[in-house]
C-alpha cells in the first residue's frame, strides 16, 4: 500500500524547498467571507479562479485587508484567471471589472445540476493541468455558512477522490483520505491543531488504525450513529491513518 504525505505548508510564509515532491497550488475562491489568510494562499498558488459570486468576495473584500493601498491597485494584483459558473450571483459591475482586466469569464448557466466549485475544478483538473500528479487545489469560503453549500462543497471533494482538494475558513481545512493509500500527515503546529477529526461518509467504516492523536483508533470501526472521531486532540508532530474507507480529514486553525 503507498503512503500519501501532507502537510499544511501553505499556510506558512514561505513554501519549503526541501519537503519532497512540490505541489502546484491553484486557489479556488468561493462565494463566502475571504479567510484572513487568503492573501498567502494567492501568493503560493500558481492560478486564482473565483467561482462565480466568489469574485464579489475578491472585489469587495481584499482591498480591505490593505487599508494603506488603493483598492484598484490591489484589484489590480488580485485579478483571477477565471470565473466560473452558472453566474447567478456575481454582480453585473464585477464581472465588467474583471472581463475589462482580462479575466476568463466561463458561463455555464445551462449546468444546473453541479455546482460552481465542481465546475471550477473540473476545469481545472481539465483545462489547466491535465495530468498533474502534484496539483493541490485550496478552497476558500467552503465551510460555515449555507449547511447545503458546505455539503455540496463536501460532496465535490469526494466526487474527485484521486485529486488533492482542500476545503479551508478561518477556523479549519478539511480533505479526503482516500483508502487506497496510507496517510502521513505532517501537523505544524504553529498554523493548526490541536483539534481534529476523521469522519467517515456515505457508508460504514470498517477498520481504521491511527497513531498520533490522543484517542487512536485500533482497527476500529466508525460510523454515523454510531462512533465518528470528532473532538479529536493532535498528540505529535506525524498522524498515521490507515483505512478500509475513504474518511474525512479535518484540524482546527489557529487565529494569530
Ligand atoms: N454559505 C455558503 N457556505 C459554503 N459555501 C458556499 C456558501 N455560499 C456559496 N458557497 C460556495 O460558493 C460557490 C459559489 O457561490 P454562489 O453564491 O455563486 O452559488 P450559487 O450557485 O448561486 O448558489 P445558490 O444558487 O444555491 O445560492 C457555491 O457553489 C458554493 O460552493
Ligand atoms: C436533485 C437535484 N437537487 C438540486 C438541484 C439544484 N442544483 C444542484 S447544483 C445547482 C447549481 C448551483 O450553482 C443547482 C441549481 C439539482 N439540479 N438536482
Amino acid at each position: 500500500m503507498s503512503l500519501t504525505s501532507h502537510s499544511s505548508t501553505f499556510l506558512l510564509p514561505n513554501l519549503p524547498t526541501d519537503d519532497g515532491p512540490a505541489l502546484t497550488y491553484a486557489l479556488v475562491i468561493l462565494n463566502q467571507s475571504i479567510p484572513k489568510f487568503t492573501p498567502l494562499l494567492w501568493k503560493h498558488a500558481k492560478v486564482h479562479i473565483c467561482a462565480d459570486g466568489g469574485a464579489n468576495r475578491v472585489f469587495d473584500e481584499l482591498p480591505g485587508m490593505f487599508p494603506h493601498e488603493e483598492p484598484s491597485e490591489i484589484r489590480k494584483r488580485y485579478k483571477p484567471y477565471a470565473i466560473k459558473g452558472d453566474m447567478d450571483s456575481i454582480r453585473t459591475d464585477v464581472l465588467d471589472y474583471y472581463r475589462g482586466l482580462g479575466t476568463k469569464i466561463i458561463d455555464e448557466s445551462q449546468d444546473q445540476d453541479t455546482t460552481d466549485l465542481n465546475k471550477c475544478v473540473t476545469y481545472i483538473r481539465d483545462s489547466l493541468y491535465p495530468e498533474h500528479p502534484n496539483l493541490c487545489i485550496l478552497v476558500t469560503g467552503a465551510l460555515g455558512g449555507r449547511f447545503d453549500h458546505e455539503m455540496g462543497n463536501i460532496n465535490v471533494i469526494c466526487c474527485f477522490p484521486s485529486m488533492r482538494i482542500i476545503l479551508l475558513s478561518d477556523d479549519s481545512l478539511i480533505q479526503l483520505l482516500p483508502s487506497k493509500h496510507h496517510h502521513k500527515i505532517h501537523i505544524d503546529s504553529s498554523v493548526e491543531g490541536p483539534h481534529c477529526g476523521l469522519i467517515p461518509i456515505g457508508m460504514v467504516a470498517g477498520r481504521t488504525s491511527t497513531t498520533g492523536l490522543q484517542w487512536n483508533l485500533d482497527n476500529t470501526e466508525m460510523r454515523f450513529g454510531g462512533l465518528v472521531s470528532t473532538s479529536n486532540i493532535v498528540k505529535e508532530n506525524i498522524v498515521t491513518v490507515q483505512s478500509d474507507s475513504d474518511l474525512l480529514w479535518t484540524i482546527s486553525i489557529k487565529k494569530d
